[in-house]
């Protein structure tokens, strides 16, 4: 188990990492999510030692790392570009590491093989990195890391060069990997779908500070303050809580809203209201939108209230 507690960081005046603490399991896998610029590298690299902690403390199964040089604590790190190395093949760069670890190179090669054929590279093992496309670079990389068995595997950004569709489809490859290497797990993302799809747990961080760390779910069900809200994906953030989509109530019976904004979708309409309790943004499926249609328009008035009981109050 890696052991981050009151980890500080700051560069000149701008603080990175704010006090920070947190743990991750053998077999978690933790999401560093936040805006550009927070300190989600920082602190990577920090646990990876290739930044030094101003104060606090970084353990490993209990172990204090902050003697420990980076090429001796066994954790691998795989940066948003892969760093592949040209000159060498697919093979060649999926033993890397073992040959640096010292294993003979029949075995390096017998090793990386097998890591290969995991990642559905068994047939590219002789091909140049540079006639790879991106998602299979991506995987070379990733053969790379967990090739060496280490005992933490670090991510930053694995998957921001690759375009929308790929990352998809190579997330799901991840998560079962990285399970079955049993190591935790720590991946830099300001992509909060791709936190979600690929983390057990998501830590949530803003200039410096961990906002919240806790599971995909109950993230989403009791966000900490609106800032996080919003960059979790919620709409309708009110001042003390949010108002989930369930919360939205329609009806004549309800206070009457001006329509705003309204855009027509082919599975009914998309509306932003002025509403009693501040702007809300509301989806109309096409039952609905039929229903209302005579109401449907820019100036236009809907009956929109919410119910108190679906609100998820911060704090
Ligand atoms: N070695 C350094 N010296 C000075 N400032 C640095 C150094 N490394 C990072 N910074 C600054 O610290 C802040 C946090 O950087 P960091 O790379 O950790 O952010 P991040 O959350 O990973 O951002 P991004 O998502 O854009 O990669 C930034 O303002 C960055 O410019």
């Amino acid at each position: 188990m890696l052991t981050l507690r009151n980890l500080n960081k700051r560069f000149g005046a701008r603080v990175v990492a704010d006090d920070v603490s947190l743990s991750v399991a053998a077999g978690e896998t933790l999401a560093l999510l936040g805006p550009s610029g927070c300190g989600k590298s920082t602190l990577l690299k920090m646990i990876a030692g290739l930044e030094r902690p101003d104060g606090g403390e970084l353990r490993f199964d209990g172990a204090d790392l902050a003697k420990l040089p980076p090429e001796r604590r066994g954790f691998a790190l795989m940066f948003q570009d892969f760093a592949l190395f040209p000159h060498l093949d697919v093979l060649g760069n999926a033993m890397f590491g073992l040959i640096e670890q010292g294993l003979p190179k029949r075995d390096a090669a017998a090793q990386a093989r097998a890591m290969l054929a995991r990642v559905g590279l068994a047939d590219h093992v002789g091909r140049k990195v540079w006639t790879l496309s991106g998602g299979e670079q991506q995987r070379v990389a990733l053969a790379r890391a967990l090739a060496t068995q280490p005992r933490l595997l670090l991510l930053d950004e694995p998957f921001s060069s690759l375009d929308a569709d790929l990352r998809r489809q190579l997330q799901r490859v991840f998560r079962g990997l990285l399970r079955e290497a049993g190591a935790p797990v720590i991946i830099v993302t300001h992509d909060r779908e791709e936190a979600f799809a690929l983390a057990d747990r998501v830590a949530v961080l803003k200039d410096g500070r961990l906002l919240q760390c806790d599971t995909p779910q109950r993230l989403l069900a009791a966000p900490a303050d609106a800032w996080l809200a919003r960059f979790i994906g919620y709409e309708n953030v009110l001042e003390h809580a949010v108002a989930p989509p369930q919360a939205l109530l329609l009806g004549d019976d309800q206070p009457p809203a001006r329509i705003v904004e309204l855009t027509w979708l082919p599975d009914g309409a998309r509306l932003k209201v002025a509403a009693q309790a501040g702007e809300l943004a509301l989806s109309l499926s096409a039952r609905e939108a039929a229903r209302w249609q005579d109401s449907l328009f820019v100036g236009g008035e809907i009956g929109v209230g919410l119910d108190e009981s679906c609100l998820l109050r911060f704090g």
